[in-house]
This record gives structure tokens, C-alpha cells and sequence, in this order.
């Protein structure tokens, strides 16, 4: 693993992102694996409950699984999500599906899960929801970046990105209408740059060279509009630490 800062020149400031690079996935697994369960670790010493946010799509999977071995008293964890598409939390294609699949297991089969949806709950209702959940600020963070630049679901473009950008709640709806990197799930629910700030651990989960090269014009510029997914190191508050393999 090589471990170093990332080029900050224009966007990113020097001592905000770390980037440790991997030669393979599964050194990348572990890596991120141990370093998320090491933060998680130190917050339970310290505090009663540890909290931590999950993203979703087709990159942390390994990770998750990796992490459920960690041996961490996870009945004092509080997992939850950055995002959520408005899907019920047994669809397949949900975020929640996916966390209760990889990393509800294990030593974690124990942590208290949050889902945002919910069967009768409107998607007001479960924005209100998340927020009451955010009252507890969150200790970790994972997030991941699709390769059109977005990060939770704050896509480029989209309808109401100025709004979530600024709001002062933790999460918002979010209208993914016209924007081809939320695939099919257009209306979803996204952390927002206030949702992000209180967390002492930033991670950024990504793989592969069209990432790592995409990854180079984010981290050179400093405009959230274009990518989103600067809000990352952009927001104010904890590094950014980005696990990459190829
Ligand atoms: O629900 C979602 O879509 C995710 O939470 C999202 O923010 C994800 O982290 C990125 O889209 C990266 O996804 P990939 O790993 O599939 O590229």
C-alpha cells in the first residue's frame, strides 16, 4: 500500500485528503475494513455508542463483509446510511438491502440498524426520520462517488442541488430527475454537507482507473456543482481518507 497525500494544488488543501492506494482489492478491503473498525473502536472506548454511515452501490460490498469480523462490541453501534433510494428496505436494489446483506453478519449481526423507508412512510416522513436519527452525530462515515463526479445522492445537475447543498438539516430529498448516474432510482434521500461535517472519520471508497482518473479532476477544483462529490474534502471538518485499489 503507498500512503500519502493526494495532489491539492487548486481544490483539496494538502493536509485535508490522504490517499492510500492498494495494489490489490483485497489489500483494499482489508485496509479499509481495519481502518473503519479502528476508528470505531477508539469512539467506544471513549463513548457509550459508536455511530456509522453507509453508502450504497456496487463498490463496498468486500468492505462491509470485511468489517463484520472486526471484533467490536457491536451492540453498541448505530449503523446507518448516507443515502437511500425510495425503495422499501427489502428491495433488492436498496441500500439497506445491501448493508443488512454484507455487513449485518458476523461479530455485527448485533448493530442496531437504521433504515430511512419504511412501509406507509412518506418520503417527507422519512426525511423527518433520518433527521431525528441525525440528532446523534455520526463518528464514521463511508461514502462512494459514481463516475459522473456525485457522492450520497447529491448528482450534478440535479433539480435541487443548490437547496441540499446548503441546507442546515442532515438530510434532504432528492429529485434525481435528468441525471443519468442515478439510474433508474430518481427520487432518494441523501446526506447533505451539514449531515457530513460533525464526523471525525471521512472515507472515500473507490476502485478502478476510470475512478482514480475522474478522482483527479475532483480533487482539482473547488466547485461542487460540477462534482459533488467535493463536498467531501470541500465540507469543513474531519479528512478525507480515500481507499483506492485498481
Ligand atoms: O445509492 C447510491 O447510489 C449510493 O449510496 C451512491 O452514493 C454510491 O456511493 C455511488 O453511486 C457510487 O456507487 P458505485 O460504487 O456503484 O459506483
Amino acid at each position: 500500500m503507498s500512503d500519502h497525500d493526494a495532489r491539492p494544488e487548486d481544490g483539496a488543501p494538502r493536509t485535508r485528503v490522504h490517499m492510500h492506494s492498494y495494489e490489490s482489492q483485497t489489500q483494499w478491503t482489508w485496509g479499509a475494513a481495519v481502518a473503519i473498525s479502528s476508528a470505531l473502536a477508539r469512539d467506544l472506548q471513549q463513548q457509550p455508542r459508536a455511530r456509522l454511515l453507509l453508502s450504497g452501490g456496487s463498490t463496498p460490498a468486500p468492505v462491509y463483509e470485511a468489517l463484520s469480523k472486526a471484533p467490536l462490541e457491536w451492540d453498541r453501534v448505530d449503523v446507518a446510511l448516507v443515502d437511500e433510494r425510495w425503495l422499501l428496505p427489502d428491495d433488492p436494489d436498496s441500500n439497506s438491502r445491501l448493508i443488512r446483506e454484507s455487513l449485518l453478519r458476523n461479530n455485527a449481526a448485533n448493530a442496531r440498524f437504521e433504515s430511512i423507508t419504511r412501509p406507509g412512510r412518506s418520503i417527507e416522513e422519512a426525511v423527518n426520520a433520518a433527521n431525528l436519527h441525525a440528532q446523534a452525530p455520526p463518528g464514521v462515515i463511508v461514502l462512494g462517488m459514481g463516475e459522473d463526479g456525485h457522492t450520497a445522492s447529491l448528482f450534478p445537475r440535479m433539480q435541487n442541488l443548490d437547496a441540499a447543498l446548503a441546507a442546515r438539516s442532515a438530510y434532504v430529498p432528492a429529485d434525481a430527475t435528468g441525471c443519468p448516474g442515478a439510474g433508474k432510482f430518481l427520487r432518494r434521500i441523501t446526506l447533505t454537507p451539514a449531515g457530513l461535517a460533525p464526523a471525525h472519520t471521512r472515507l472515500l471508497l473507490i476502485r478502478g482507473e476510470t475512478k482514480r482518473k475522474l478522482l483527479d479532476r475532483v480533487l482539482d477544483g473547488s466547485d461542487p456543482h460540477e462534482y459533488p462529490a467535493r463536498v467531501a474534502f470541500l465540507t469543513p471538518g474531519a479528512p478525507l481518507h480515500i481507499h483506492w485499489c485498481p
